[in-house]
């Protein structure tokens, strides 16, 4: 009973988060989108953390962006995602846009010099991903040393739960010969128009949960898989109203 109660009081604190004062040197995020994932993931947690505050968000509709910035008490409003990669009171950038934006709006927010905390799938592909993880030649004595440059983090938050790392201590992935990871949402869960059914914005079962799936198994066989030799998919009817990866 008392765990039962210790859970529901976890997942009240989620959306009434206690509110604590800044430290003098916070992480400052601005958002791109006004994105359904943003207060869960990092606008309601930021709240009672002193060390990070959401300062901006900028949306395609600055109307929206408004509303959103009332709602979830967030200062200042950017006309446009440029904007608050040119703000130089951020020096963080929050990415939940669909995965199809993420490659170039993280790149852009790196140049301009931000840390990024990218959503994920933070790529949709190898090429992209060679380009933005794989670290850049050594750089010269006088450039900026590396503690100066910008840092870029996939949001995958489950890989922080210390459930993932008990998990993890119970593993020898050297001695794992098959696993099965699997993952699903009611259907009903998204409308029919939402980005995890658009292809163009990087869409899709696998590019959704499947990036949490391929992560634990990558992570319980201690290496990435190199090839797909055998593919069993669950058509629409067997899915039986979830979607599956
Ligand atoms: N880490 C996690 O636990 C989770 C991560 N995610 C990830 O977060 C991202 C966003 O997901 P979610 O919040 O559910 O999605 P939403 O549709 O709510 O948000 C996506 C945002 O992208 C912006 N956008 C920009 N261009 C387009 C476009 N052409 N079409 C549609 N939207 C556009 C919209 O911003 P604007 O406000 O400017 O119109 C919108 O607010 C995805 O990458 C998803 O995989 C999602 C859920 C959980
Ligand atoms: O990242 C996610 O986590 C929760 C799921 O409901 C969602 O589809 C996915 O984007």
């Amino acid at each position: 009973m008392a765990a039962l109660f210790g859970a529901a009081h976890r997942n009240w604190l989620l959306s009434h988060p206690s509110t604590v004062p800044k430290s003098s040197k916070p992480l400052v995020f601005g958002i791109l989108g006004a994105a359904d994932i943003g207060p869960p993931a990092i606008i309601l947690p930021a709240k009672s953390h002193e060390d990070v505050i959401i300062q901006t968000v900028a949306a395609r509709d600055p109307a929206k962006a408004t509303m959103y910035a009332r709602k979830y008490g967030i200062q200042h409003v950017a006309k446009t995602y440029q904007d608050v990669l040119d703000d130089p009171n951020i020096n963080c950038v929050y990415i939940p846009l669909p995965n199809g934006l993420h490659y170039v709006w993280a790149q852009r927010a790196l140049k301009a010099g931000k840390h990024v905390l990218l959503e994920k799938p933070s790529v949709n592909n190898s090429t992209e991903a060679e380009r933005l993880f794989l670290p850049p030649t050594p750089a010269p004595p006088s450039s900026p040393s590396a503690s100066t440059q910008p840092v870029l983090l996939e949001a995958v938050h489950s890989l922080f739960h210390p459930a993932w790392a008990l998990f993890m201590s119970h593993v020898t992935p050297s001695a794992v010969a098959s696993a099965k990871s699997s993952l699903w949402v009611p259907r009903w869960f998204f409308g029919p128009d939402n980005i995890r059914y658009n292809f163009e914005l990087g869409g899709g079962a696998l590019m959704d949960l499947g990036s949490y799936t391929a992560s634990a198994l990558t992570r319980i066989f201690g290496s990435v898989a190199e090839e797909c030799v055998d593919c069993e998919t669950v058509p629409h009817a067997e899915a039986d109203g979830r979607t599956v990866s």
